[in-house]
């Protein structure tokens, strides 16, 4: 196999993470062009780089030469512009969540992938790449604890970054519980209600955090999700389903648990980038074998467009305080 030539748009934490990775644990690519802004970050990422050409117009940097495939790590708006681009090229198109921002974006995606007549955009929710979910799910699929029922999804930050809003605890935290509940359930979510409780006083002023956030899915199920950004200890995500047999929890603890001095204890992970380290790999490389032979294999543009469709009732739900139901278009032919 040739070596696959990557455009990377956005240098910041999940797009220099995602440099290093392809120069150090993914195979069969390499980094030929980056694109930022801010001409000094993306310099400074190019020059650890050997022969990447560094750009502040990411369309520059996914028509340069050399460039077999993009990868997206700009911030949730910008990411349609760019994956445009990409398609226009009929480039594979590996695109952090959220896919879009809105289910309008999204949709522009699925017409503008429809024209090339390929699924060329993968998604990185990459928790469909972390190994316990990855049993969960086949758990699940196994029929082995019987048809689920619910899902309690715990999903913690220690911190919230300066730039997150009220409307981002939803559309860029809590969408990650969203495809991971209609991947592990297959089913797509129906309707969305938000609790907003009195704020975490550790939360930044205005802030509306933690939220409750309850989703109801096509098979009957109910999904509830603590989401908690800036709640101080660590990174936690877990996950307890419950079936008509059984129930199993993934997330409950990664790191090694030390007995000394009369006490027992552990880490907590700090952030997503260690939590998760393994499945940004698997991701990624699964992306790179699947690009270099012209395919997607991961959650796909519909994925996207779905969980931005939820993303938007789920704000409604949030501003509104009741119940909002999901609307999806139908399903294209390329998606089934
Ligand atoms: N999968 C995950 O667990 C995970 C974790 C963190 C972030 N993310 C996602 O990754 C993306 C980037 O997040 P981040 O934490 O790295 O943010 P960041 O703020 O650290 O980096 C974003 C970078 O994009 C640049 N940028 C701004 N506008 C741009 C544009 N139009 N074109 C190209 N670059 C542009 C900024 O200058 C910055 O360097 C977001 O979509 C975010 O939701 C995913
Ligand atoms: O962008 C990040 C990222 O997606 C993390 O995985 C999630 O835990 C954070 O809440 C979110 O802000």
């Amino acid at each position: 196999m040739n070596t696959l030539g990557i455009a990377v748009i956005g240098t910041g934490k999940m797009g220099a993470d995602h440099v290093r990775r392809i120069g150090d644990t993914v195979g069969g690519a390499r980094v030929v062009a980056v694109a930022d802004p801010d001409g000094d970050r993306v310099k400074a990422v190019a020059a650890r780089l050997e022969g990447a050409a560094a750009f502040t117009d990411p369309a520059a940097a996914i028509a340069a030469p050399g460039v077999d495939a993009v990868l997206i790590a700009s911030p949730g708006p910008a990411h349609e512009e760019a994956i445009l681009h990409a398609l226009e090229r009929e480039l594979p198109v590996l695109c952090e969540k959220p896919l879009t921002p809105d289910p309008e974006g999204a949709l522009r995606v699925l017409e503008a992938e429809r024209r090339v007549g390929r699924r060329l955009v993968q998604v990185g929710f990459m928790r469909r790449f972390d190994a316990e979910y990855e049993r969960l799910k086949e758990l699940l699929d196994g029929g082995g604890i019987g048809r689920p029922l619910f899902l309690h999804c715990r999903h913690r930050n220690a911190s919230s970054p300066s730039f997150f809003t009220s409307d981002m605890l939803i559309s860029d935290s809590v969408v990650h519980e969203v495809d991971a509940a209609r991947w592990l359930l297959g089913q797509e979510v129906t309707a969305v209600t938000v609790f907003s409780p009195a704020p975490s006083s550790a939360a930044p002023e205005g802030l509306r955090d933690p939220r409750l956030v309850l989703l109801e899915t096509s098979g009957g199920a109910l999904v509830d999700v603590e989401i908690f950004v800036n709640c101080g200890f660590g990174y936690q995500v877990r996950c307890e389903a419950v079936g008509e047999s059984g129930s199993a929890s993934i997330g409950d603890g990664h790191a090694m648990v030390v007995q000394s001095g009369g006490r027992w204890g552990g880490e907590i992970t700090q952030d997503f980038t260690t939590r998760f380290a393994d499945a940004y790999d698997r991701q990624v490389r699964r992306w790179v074998a699947a690009a270099a032979r012209g395919r997607v294999d991961g959650p796909d543009a519909w994925d996207g467009y779905a969980a931005a469709a939820v993303s938007e009732a789920g704000l409604a739900a949030a501003r509104s305080g009741v119940r909002t139901e999901v609307r999806l278009v139908e399903r294209p032919e390329l998606y089934r």
